[in-house]
């Protein structure tokens, strides 16, 4: 027989976790759930009575199931957290107090079913244990005698032990049909057994001795078993694995301690019996009395057979000794006496001892399954939980469907198992077509020495894992954090919405740089090895080609950068690009996109004069414009010697960039100037205090190299708010600027700039129509001259009334806001036209001033 699990895992089974899943308080839910399935009790109850209910999962199942409206009571020593449509209340069922609780509750009514599921407190002696499991079960059948109606049923658990016979007798007594079955969801370990006790007879008079634990739980005397014959000569007993031994129903088994020490199978006692005994007969019995004078009897041992359910490994181990030590000195063969004569009997010693061992190997293989299913199920989890927050991510669109899933570490992504870019990018293919697969293996060497690639223990990937679903979580509150910040705040959503716009970042030249040098670096190598391969000197070929540009190589710059700056706002920025003389074309526009051979552009350069070449004489307006325009071009002199493709644009293009492109027509660019900051920069450039050098030099500061990679974003935001570069500020350029600006706010909003000019119109279209109207009365022949002139007088008369009408608009009546004009709401009496309540000293204010702006 298996070893029962000691430890509380074990008890967290699959209905355990099913509870949870459902919502039920304990996973005990499931035997009334069962029970109820085969006896179907609780669909016909209107009344319920649950006696024992804590935590409280009968009385949900009882809620779920029952009628509405049903009336459903659970009493528990322990307290019963509130359930929807369920009576809970805190009492011992034993005492009178519950009883009368109960009587309140159900007023005149009497329960359809009674329910009983009371476990005392187990813990103590066995025996002790089941009789007050017992006895429990009879009080609350003594409660269902009060309370149950006629034809009720009544559910209790019961332990099989010596008195799960009375008690079934006694349930037979009052119910028509009495049944004991064990529900799928109670433990196979477990003695609890169920009685469903229908159609209860509800006699007028009942004899108390029914429900008397005393009378009900008599002990009835039994011959004492001559065990003294069996001491050296036990009877092979068979195990039975599917149950209980024909005819032996109790659960409560003792054994005299000598049989332990003289069995083939002491695992068998040690997880059949309750109990290894001392005791005597009153004949004696010489191998107990032996035993018992045995030094190695120790008090432990004693206390251990004496209750042999509550033992642990240990105990066991300490017991199995023990009886090697006893056999020893009662001669019997154990496994290290070599007595060939008896080698049927050593033999079976040799196997008690390998299924011990066989038990510690199972156990221990069990432990390590367990522990290695518990590591998956948690990666599982930890990976579920990922994709869950990339989906949620993504719905968001904080992410796109590139960064997440198939694409990243699907078939090309960069976790694939056949990705070919990192072999690509180590130039791996032609090391492995050269045969030197030490290189490889060097450069992997060298990764393992620096941690990339090697796997490190279990312990440290579990805290990196760890570590990164904190910072993970951490990133998702940070994107909390700024949604909410966001609704509040517009300035926010600007930049935000501005971010969302953008290209994406450009690195800058560095970190292509930086790959390229990377690239150099195994190039180095390769020369190394390529000195000694002479022959090896064909090009390699890439494995992978980037099908949207050329190959960096042939432009001389990086691919990003010359991406970037093949952008249209370069175009035309002297200096930036060397742009070859656009081709003639005889249909302009019609032709998208020409790509112009690389090794021309030197030469287009050559033909067309640059705008980088200063004039001779400058204003010092001119001046400051000009420095300002080279400041653009110094941004890109690194790369005015190399050669870049020129990619030509449409007609229509090249002229919406021109109307954009502002340039005076000495060819400078107009570029306004609206900060303190570019006034001051610009003011000493101007006046020589500056070179572009100085700017240049400037350009290295600390703010140029901040390495921002795997600083998470949160720190990156904050930190930009405060670490800025200070640019020094004059206090003229300071002042030129706040003037700037008081003039630019001066100027009207742009809709009564538009009204004042729709005004402005609708004059000049009046004095057009008057002006025809004369016309055409001057051209009247059949008019006199004093006629004529009087028709143009009145129009013109009858126009400047209509104009003077419009201006003079009355002005608004101002009433009084006292006597019965007092908290007037809307038009007050008598008042027509335009009118305004004010207070009466806003009405004399008012004449005062008009007074005193006569007497001016
Ligand atoms: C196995 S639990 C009952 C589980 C319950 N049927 C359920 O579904 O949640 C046994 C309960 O019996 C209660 N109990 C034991 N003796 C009791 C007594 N004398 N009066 C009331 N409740 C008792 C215990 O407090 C314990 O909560």
């Amino acid at each position: 027989m298996a070893l029962q699990k000691k430890h509380a895992k074990g008890r967290l089974d699959k209905w355990y976790k099913l509870a949870k899943e459902k919502g039920y308080r304990a996973r005990a839910a499931f035997k009334l759930i069962q029970l109820n399935r085969k006896y179907g009790f609780l669909e016909k109850s209107k009344v319920l009575l649950d006696l024992c209910a804590a935590p409280g999962s009968w009385c949900q199942v009882a809620a779920e199931t029952m009628p509405a409206n049903s009336l459903i009571i659970g009493v528990d020593l322990a307290p019963i957290k509130p359930i929807p449509k369920v009576i809970t209340f805190q009492s011992d069922i034993t005492t009178e107090k519950c009883r009368a609780t109960i009587r309140q509750h159900l007023k005149t009514w009497k329960a359809d079913t009674v329910l009983h599921d009371g476990a005392p407190n187990v813990g103590t002696a066995w025996v002790q244990d089941s009789f007050n499991q017992a006895e429990l079960a009879l009080q609350s059948m003594k409660l269902a005698t009060e309370f149950l109606i006629e034809g009720g049923t009544f559910v209790t658990k019961v332990f099989r032990s010596k008195e799960y016979n009375k008690l079934l007798w006694v349930f037979n007594q009052l119910f028509t049909k009495v049944e004991a079955t064990k529900p799928p969801s109670s433990r196979n370990v477990s003695a609890e057994i169920f009685v469903v006790a229908r159609g209860f007879k509800a006699p007028k008079h009942l004899d108390p001795r029914f429900l008397d634990p005393k009378t009900v739980f008599a002990e009835t005397v039994e011959a004492a078993p001559n065990n003294e014959a069996k001491v050296f000569n036990p009877e092979i007993k068979k195990r039975k694995r599917g149950g209980y031994e024909e005819g032996d129903y109790t659960q409560f088994k003792e054994l005299p301690a000598s049989e332990f020490i003289d069995t083939t199978d002491p695992i068998a006692i040690l997880s059949t019996y309750n109990k290894l005994s001392f005791k005597q007969d009153r004949n004696g019995n010489v191998a107990l009395a032996a035993l018992d004078r045995m030094p190695e009897t120790t008090e432990e041992i004693r206390t251990c057979c004496a209750d042999l359910r509550v033992l642990g490994r240990k105990d066991f181990k300490m017991l199995l000794k023990w009886r090697l030590k006893a056999r020893e000195a009662f001669g019997l063969p154990t496994k290290n006496t070599k007595k060939p004569e008896v080698s049927e009997v050593s033999e079976e010693v040799a196997e008690v001892e390998s299924m011990d061992e066989e038990l510690k190997i199972q156990e221990e293989l069990q432990a390590l399954k367990d522990k290695d299913s518990a590591k998956r199920k948690r990666e599982r989890r930890r990976e579920n939980e990922l994709r869950q927050k990339d989906i949620v991510r993504m719905q968001l669109h904080m992410v796109a469907p590139m960064d997440i899933g198939m694409e990243q570490a699907g078939p090309i992504g960069q976790d694939a198992m056949f990705s070919l870019k990192p072999v690509d990018k180590k130039e791996a293919v032609s090391k492995i077509s050269k045969g030197k697969m030490a290189l490889l293996s060097e450069s992997e060497r060298r990764n393992q020495d620096s941690g990339i690639g090697t796997s490190p223990d279990s312990d440290s990937e579990e805290s990196d894992e760890e570590e990164d679903y904190l910072e993970r979580e951490l990133d998702d509150f940070y994107d909390q954090y700024k949604e909410r910040k966001s609704e509040r705040d517009a300035k926010y959503r600007a930049k935000k919405s501005r971010k969302e716009y953008e290209d994406g970042e450009w690195e800058g030249v560095s970190a292509d740089e930086q790959e390229s040098s990377d690239e150099g670096e195994l190039e180095e190598d390769s020369s190394d090895e390529s000195d000694e391969d002479e022959d090896d000197s064909t090009p390699t070929k890439r494995l992978i080609t980037d099908l949207d540009n050329e190959p960096s190589e042939s432009g001389g710059l990086s691919k990003r950068a010359k991406n970037f700056f093949s952008q249209d706002i370069f175009k035309d920025i002297p200096g930036i690009l060397d742009e070859p003389e656009p081709e003639p074309e005889p249909e302009a526009g019609g032709v998208d996109e020409e790509m112009v051979d690389v090794e021309e552009a030197p030469r287009a350069k050559e033909s067309k004069p640059t705008s980088t070449k200063e004039p001779k004489k400058k204003t010092p307006k001119q001046k400051k414009k000009a420095v300002a325009a080279e400041e653009q071009s110094s941004d890109s002199e690194p790369d005015k010697n190399k050669s870049f493709e020129i990619a030509k644009r449409k007609q229509d293009d090249v002229e919406m960039w021109e109307d954009e492109d502002k340039r005076r027509p000495d060819g400078t660019y107009d570029i306004d100037i609206i900060t303190a900051e570019a006034m001051t920069l610009a003011h000493q450039l101007a006046t020589g205090e500056k070179t572009k050098y100085d700017m240049m030099d400037e350009g290295f500061n600390k703010h140029a190299f901040k390495d921002r990679d795997g600083i998470p974003e949160w720190f990156l935001d904050d930190e930009s708010r405060h670490d800025r570069p200070q640019k020094p500020i004059t206090k003229a350029a300071a002042a030129a600027i706040k003037e700037k600006l008081r003039a630019l706010n001066a100027r009207p909003i742009k809709k009564v700039r538009e009204a004042k000019a729709r005004k402005k119109f609708h004059t000049a279209q009046r004095l057009e129509k008057l002006k025809k109207k004369s016309d055409l009365l001057a051209a009247d022949e059949a008019m006199t001259e004093k006629e004529k002139a009087d028709s143009i007088q009145r129009l013109m008369g009858r126009a400047t009334r209509a104009a003077a009408k419009k201006q003079q608009r009355p002005q608004p009546r101002l009433v009084v806001a006292r006597g019965i004009n007092r908290g007037v709401k809307g038009r007050p009496k008598g008042v027509k036209g335009r009118y305004k309540i004010v207070d009466a000293r806003m009405k004399k204010e008012l004449r005062a001033q008009k007074r005193i702006a006569k007497r001016k």
